[in-house]
């Protein structure tokens, strides 16, 4: 792992306020880290007091209207999260396209919004079971990319993006090492056609879908793996700052 490695931590419809003293273990835990970067991606309802707490780690949301306010009822736009204390928002997450049938235009409108609030972006990307089986996972997974990645001069700083298969989110089965390699390779590769080399290399590929401590360490160690998104494993400090230990010594190697 050649960059500073970036893991997130998105509690989904998870917390109350009585996970914030979880956050602060794993604010804390962090502290021993600081070659890692952590962040945590709460309910909006937790963003602000998760950001009050938070002396070392990002604070982040899971979602965000396309819009900048208005006659939306229920809806949260990006200068609203900016305005809780977030520094980025996870778009295009495969749960948001499932649940909410969320297309690539809507998810690329939601991105500019992003930018626009001046919030960092980690875009998901991910293939279902039957879409591998069928030997379409990369064509799949660079056509989403491609519909959504945003025109701008610093991707290298304002953008990541998170591989998840969907049929690894909360199953219990990772990728394989190659299948990992392979997609990861192919979206670097689309990275540097549409931003350059030198900004390509800079924008981090996180890995998703049952990244536990026990398994963190060989999937961080992959080429082109520069972090990962966890779901389950992020609402315990202890089983979060597992998988920080784990970049930490992968990226010793
Ligand atoms: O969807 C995920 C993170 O965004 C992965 O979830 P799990 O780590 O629970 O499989």
């Amino acid at each position: 792992m050649a960059e500073r490695p970036y893991i997130v931590g998105n509690w989904k419809m998870n917390g109350t306020r009585a996970m914030l003293s979880e956050a602060r273990a794993i604010d804390r835990g962090a502290q021993r880290y600081m070659k890692v970067e952590v962040a945590i991606a709460p309910p909006f309802t937790l963003i602000h007091a998760v950001h009050k707490e938070a002396e070392q780690i990002g604070v982040g949301a899971q979602d965000c209207h396309p819009g900048e306010g208005g006659a939306h009822t229920g809806d949260i736009s990006a200068p609203m999260i900016a305005d809780s204390g977030a520094k980025f928002v996870v778009l295009g997450h495969s749960e948001r396209r499932g649940d909410h049938g969320e297309s690539d235009e809507l998810i690329a409108r939601k991105i500019d919004a992003a930018i626009d609030a001046g919030l960092r972006i980690i875009l998901c990307c991910g293939e279902s079971l039957e879409t591998r089986d069928a030997g379409e996972a990369e064509n799949f997974v660079l056509g989403q990319l491609k519909a959504a990645l945003p025109d701008i001069a610093d991707a290298g700083e304002r953008l990541t993006i998170a591989y998840e298969p969907i049929w690894a989110i909360g199953t219990g089965r990772t990728a394989g090492a190659e299948d990992i390699l392979q997609m990861h390779g192919a979206i670097r590769e689309l990275l540097g056609e549409t931003y350059g080399e030198d900004a390509a290399n800079t924008i981090r590929i996180l890995y998703g879908g049952s990244v536990k401590p026990d398994n963190a360490g060989e999937i961080l160690s992959l080429e082109n793996v520069g972090g990962a998104l966890v779901g389950g494993a992020s609402l315990s400090a202890e089983s979060f700052l597992g998988i920080v230990n784990a970049a930490s010594e992968a990226n010793a190697e």
